[in-house]
């Protein structure tokens, strides 16, 4: 590449409306571009402009205990007239967005070995020339954006005791930060800052407390060691207080009764000092969590009426309005169901802790229900924002509970550690639909729309200035816009696979564009497998691995 723009953390902050320059364009989370030309009147005449296939996967062993095909979760990213995006088996690919040839190929080599849980990558992280992935095996790589070549690399962890990464980076406040995955192995979650031209550690924070510090008191005996508390989904950032808000997975091993108290910070926010790492606020969604709910997702920023909130449609199956004062701490404004969920009996109206439904709690020797299942209300895929109208978009998936039965395990580094099966039943609703799209006007906290899908939903969202949304998610490989007032279906093509990815919106030669990747599996591939099992069925979504990009002609 003869020019390659460099990318400031000016930039990053207040990308051009053209550009999509991190995983959600802005550090809120917001998922919005302001583009405005395709609208509701004349998104119907979107066409293909050009498609790019990612390449042949590199070899990956498969999960035998719970097998998934690789999925591509990572968006593309744009930066004037320069594509790069990450593949689930750990290439990076640039593309000239002018006609998809692609400009340079790196293969991270993944070790022998190796057996991908959730082969998939979210993406890449710019700053500066360089580009910044992190791996399955658990390292974090930077590469020169002009080449693709390798200028450093370095473990953070051991991918043998079970830590991985499937995140994109953040960069902001001068580091790439990433968070790891593991929380099905009993990992210690952490998240780490790096330095960007050294790769040296600059700061490490872990998700779990350990004796002595504030939180550990949640934890009983050496539990804390193997807590899980992995952080596998980008956080989002408020550059103004330079704190950082990641969410934390499962507590580990699943069932809560193996490891009695509040397991902080397993299902919560964390709000981290970019500067040093520092836990400065944390919001817990669920004590003591037993139904492998990760709270991944961070809540999504936003001033609304000269407020600053962060909203969060947890896993658990309830959204929160929370509060972020002048400091940045969070606290809970209100909460309510937007999935039908029977683990609760509800919400502390003061605090927004969980009251939980004691019966419904999985218990050691006896199995119990509870709705919605492991997978949640929701999942990995990111909700959209759009500030003109304050309204907030879901991908849900409703009318599936689950069950476990708690056993006592023991640690064993590498090894699953789970201490329950996995059971996941649509139930007789499901038959209407499992899939929908969500809309809640955040200043109400009241539903306006939603739109249903017989198949579930595994589509991350993309919010416009034109009042258009886009998502596919379903497993009829469907890319579908939507109109953000209404929910309503306004344009629909059926692309080489599903997609679970999020589509991005960027700006060419005067013109709007889309574009979003096919490439189906990991947990919706899994969770799809469930209802088959249930009903019998055979479903059959193509794997797709092609990168597409749309306009108006
Ligand atoms: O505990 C963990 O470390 C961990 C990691 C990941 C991941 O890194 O993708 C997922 C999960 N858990 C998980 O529980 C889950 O439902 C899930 C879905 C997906 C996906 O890509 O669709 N990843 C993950
Ligand atoms: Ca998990």
């Amino acid at each position: 590449i003869e020019s390659y723009s460099p990318v400031t953390p000016e930039r990053l902050a207040s990308p051009e409306p053209g550009n999509w320059l991190s995983i959600r364009r802005t550090y809120d989370g917001q998922g919005h571009s302001p583009l405005n030309q395709i609208t509701p009147e004349n998104v119907a005449g979107l066409k293909e402009v050009w498609s790019a296939p990612t390449g042949p996967y590199q070899q990956m062993t498969a999960f035998a205990a719970l097998p998934a095909d690789p999925a591509h979760e990572a968006p593309v990213l744009m930066n004037d007239g320069v594509m790069v995006v990450a593949t689930p088996d750990n290439q990076v690919v640039a593309y000239n967005a002018a006609d998809g040839k692609e400009l340079w190929r790196y293969a991270h080599s993944l070790p022998a070995g190796l057996i991908p849980v959730h082969p998939t990558n979210r993406g890449v992280a710019l700053l500066g020339d360089k580009v910044f992935f992190a791996t399955l095996d658990a390292r974090l790589v930077a590469l020169d954006a002009k080449t693709g070549e390798k200028v450093w690399d370095r473990a953070l962890a051991d991918w043998q005791q079970g830590y991985y990464f499937t995140m994109a980076p953040l960069a902001a406040d001068g580091k790439i930060m990433v968070g790891v995955s593991g929380g099905e192995f009993g990992i210690r979650g952490f998240v780490e800052a790096s330095d960007p031209e050294t790769g040296e550690s600059v700061w490490k924070t872990y998700t779990i407390p350990e004796p002595g510090q504030p939180g550990s008191e949640t934890w009983p005996g050496d539990a804390w060691k193997t807590g899980g508390g992995p952080v596998w989904i980008t956080g989002t950032y408020d550059p103004e207080r330079n704190i950082a808000y990641w969410g934390v997975g499962n507590a580990a091993p699943w069932p809560g009764v193996l490891r009695p108290g509040d397991n902080l910070y397993t299902a919560s926010t964390i709000g981290l000092d970019a500067e040093t790492g520092e836990i400065v606020t944390h919001f817990q969604y669920h004590p003591n969590d037993t139904w492998d709910w990760d709270e991944t997702v961070p809540p999504t920023l936003m001033e609304l009426d000269g407020e600053n909130l962060a909203v969060k449609f947890a896993r658990n199956g309830y959204v929160y309005k929370l509060r972020r004062d002048d400091a940045g701490s969070l606290s809970f404004v209100e909460g309510t169901n937007y999935v039908f969920q029977n683990a609760f009996d509800g919400l502390d109206p003061e605090t927004g802790r969980a009251i939980v439904n004691e019966e419904n709690r999985p218990k050691l020797g006896e199995r119990a229900e509870f709705c919605p299942s492991a997978w949640g209300g929701r999942d990995y895929p990111y909700d959209a924002y759009n500030p003109d109208l304050g309204y907030i978009f879901v991908p849900v998936n409703e009318n599936h509970c689950g069950a476990m039965e708690a056993a006592e395990v023991e640690y064993e580094p590498g090894v699953l550690f789970l201490g329950s099966g996995l059971e996941m039943t649509p139930t007789e609703a499901a038959k209407d639909h499992i899939g929908a799209v969500q809309a809640w006007d955040v200043r109400t906290m009241e539903k306006v729309w939603q739109t249903n899908f017989k198949s579930p939903m595994w589509g991350p969202m993309l919010s416009t200035g034109g009042g258009v949304i886009f998502s596919g998610g379903t497993n009829d490989a469907e890319f579908r816009a939507f109109d953000a007032k209404t929910g309503e279906i306004l344009w629909n093509k059926r692309l080489d696979g599903g997609i679970m990815s999020p589509p991005i919106s960027f700006e060419m030669d005067g013109k709007q564009h889309i574009a979003v990747l096919t490439g189906w599996g990991v947990d919706g591939g899994r969770f799809q497998g469930f209802i088959d099992a249930a009903w019998g069925t055979e479903t059959v979504t193509p794997q797709g691995g092609t990168l597409y990009v749309f306009a108006l002609e």
